[in-house]
């Protein structure tokens, strides 16, 4: 089967005044269909870096990206955000809600961003099962201000799978939330590779929920390992 998302090789350089900074290193990655990866690393490892290639916000240095068994580095620039609306799910650890939308338009915005065939109807319905099956459907026609942190966190997870997205990425999506809703939303999260059928790749500093994933890995200043079981 093709993967969601595989990495080969991949390096990522910076540029700085006292030289170049390696932030990745031969980097080989493979995010296969309804499987669950979670990456732990210190901080300067290299988890934004790699965060920001998977989400192709950033070209690696040397290696390749392949989003489906397509790859992605000869794209131009708006290739590879109508692939990142289309394909790829992107949950932060500060949610990035739409303050002035309501929670069943801020789901929607993947309605207006991505290529879709839904009818705008059939669009929120498809937001409302998805905030009821996230716990949230009583919420729908509330602003973010009047959420607390999981139940916005929801909501932000319920726009990033709106697209069904082949690979959902999720940058510290528990670094806001106290530890009882943390390992809440961690078990949403989790869940969705089964539900949807989505790779999901979790960068987190929380060792236990780094550990419910199927897939461990480790980055260490810039390499990526497999954590030992
Ligand atoms: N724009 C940049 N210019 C130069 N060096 C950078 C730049 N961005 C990141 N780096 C360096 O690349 C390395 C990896 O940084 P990155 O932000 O990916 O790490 P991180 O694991 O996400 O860290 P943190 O957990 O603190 O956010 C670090 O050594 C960092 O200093």
């Amino acid at each position: 089967m093709t993967a969601a998302a595989q990495l080969s090789g991949v390096g990522v350089s910076y540029r700085s005044v006292d030289g170049p900074v390696v932030a990745l290193r031969g980097v080989d990655l493979v995010c296969e269909a309804a499987t669950s990866t979670s990456i732990v690393g210190r901080s300067g490892s290299g988890k934004s870096t790699l965060i920001s290639v998977l989400s192709l916000l950033r070209r690696p240095t040397e290696g390749s990206v392949c989003i489906e068994g397509v790859a992605v580095s000869d794209m131009r620039e708006r290739e590879r955000a109508a692939l990142r609306a289309g394909r790829i799910g992107i949950v932060f650890q500060a949610f990035h809600l739409e303050p002035s939308l309501t929670v069943v338009d801020n789901v929607m915005l993947g309605w207006h961003f991505a290529p879709h065939g839904l009818s705008r109807a059939a669009a929120r319905e498809r937001a409302c099962s998805d905030l009821e099956e996230l716990g949230i459907g009583d919420l729908a026609a509330r602003r973010p201000h009047a959420l607390s942190g999981g139940q916005r966190q929801r909501v932000a997870i319920a726009r990033a799978v709106f697209t069904r997205p082949a690979l959902l990425v999720a940058d510290e999506p528990t670094g806001n939330l106290d530890e009882e809703t943390a390992g809440d939303v961690a078990a949403l999260l989790l869940a969705l590779p089964r539900a949807h059928g989505t790779a999901l790749v979790m960068v987190t500093h929380d060792t236990t929920i780094a550990a419910l994933a199927q897939h461990r890995m480790r980055l260490d200043r810039g390499v990526l390992a497999r954590v030992a079981p």
